[in-house]
């Protein structure tokens, strides 16, 4: 892929990815959090990517989730295939290995008969009220005409004992990192810190376990996600101890963004992107697991309500950068955009 093909607003401008100390997310101190969003805002226009340390989720927790992962995928294939993704009009549950095939990126998309099935099978949940801190699990889900929202294909206990409360309780966690990130991508974009509030209500949250087992035959590498930009806001992804992910930069070279201990991985992706009219960068990136180990990663995507009209921000355009596209549900796109990314299947 090169960069004549590709928007820069896709590229990495940078040969590293950033590592950003949150302590400061809930200061008292307004500098103290102004000066946070100044190395988020420069992070977001030039990788596109950062490390997150000090962002407040317990290594305890993130074990967790991770053996909750293996639990899930060690389980026989019927078991896991009673939780299968066409069972959902959602794009909720399970999708077996070599089911996802890329459909590469908007400029660079691959025809349907050269998609490969990638070396990778998933377990994907949506939003429900039970994850959000600020709901009871009780509350009712909002009005939905994009389809999004709910029906979560949960494995009982009698299949994996805890591994519901385990999800619920790590998406809560990240719910309410992803709020606080939200207030300080805000102020990087010199708003008001509130301004996305009302906006994260019923958050357009997903979230997927993924394990990339190694590779078959050694001299046949096989992609484990291909290459492509996140749809939401941004993602925070908790990636294990095995190195896989690579980021694309603007010399064509893929940066590789290994696990560094203590920390999770945040990408902006396509919504937020496009509100500040590709300045944030919703940076390409892939999988491949060349280390002969099973790996397994949970990201987490974040974004706004489904209803919500995302609209590029009036201070980001000007006569030399019009806005690069027009008024949008974030349902619609969301929507639009998974039903492409299961070639085959269109919720
Ligand atoms: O597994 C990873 O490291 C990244 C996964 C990813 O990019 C995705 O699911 O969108
Ligand atoms: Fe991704």
């Amino acid at each position: 892929m090169t960069e004549s093909q590709t928007e820069s607003s896709q590229l990495a401008d940078c040969d590293h990815i950033p590592i950003i100390d949150l302590s400061a997310l809930d200061s008292r101190n307004f500098d103290e959090r102004r000066k946070l969003a100044q190395s988020i805002y420069d992070a977001c226009t030039q990788a596109g990517f950062f490390y997150i340390k000090n962002h407040g989720i317990s290594e305890d927790k993130i074990n967790g989730i991770h053996s909750s992962a293996k639990r899930f995928f060690d389980l026989p294939e019927a078991q896991k295939m009673k939780f299968y993704i066409g069972n959902s009009s959602k794009f909720r549950g399970y999708s077996p290995l070599g089911s996802e095939k890329s459909t590469g990126t908007e400029d660079d998309p691959i025809a349907e008969e050269d998609a490969v099935g990638a070396l990778s099978e998933a377990f994907d949940i949506g939003y429900e009220t039970a994850m959000d801190p600020q709901k009871s699990k009780d509350d009712p889900l909002p009005r939905d005409p994009y389809g999004l929202y709910g029906d979560n294909q949960w494995p009982g206990p009698a299949v994996l004992p805890s591994f519901t409360e385990t999800y619920i309780e790590y998406c809560a966690m990240m719910l309410g990192l992803c709020r606080k990130l939200m207030r300080i991508f805000a102020l990087a974009l010199d708003l008001p810190e509130e301004h996305f509030d009302l906006m994260t209500q019923n958050p357009g949250v997903t979230s997927r376990m993924m394990h990339y087992p190694p590779q078959p035959v050694k001299e046949e590498v096989r992609e484990g996600l291909g290459a492509h930009t996140d749809f939401e806001c941004f993602t925070i992804l908790s990636q294990g101890s095995v190195p896989g992910l690579q980021v694309l930069s603007h010399s064509g070279e893929w940066i590789l963004a290994p696990p560094l201990p203590g920390t999770l991985v945040v990408n902006i992706a396509d919504c937020l992107s496009i509100w500040t009219n590709k300045k944030f960068k919703s940076t390409i990136h892939r999988v491949t697991n060349l280390t002969g180990q099973e790996r397994y990663s949970v990201p987490f995507f974040f974004g706004v309500d489904y209803d919500t009209t995302v609209s590029v921000l009036p201070n980001h355009i000007s006569n030399d950068r019009p806005a690069c596209k027009e008024p949008f549900k974030a349902g619609e796109w969301v929507r639009e955009k998974l039903s492409k990314a299961y070639v085959g299947y269109e919720g």
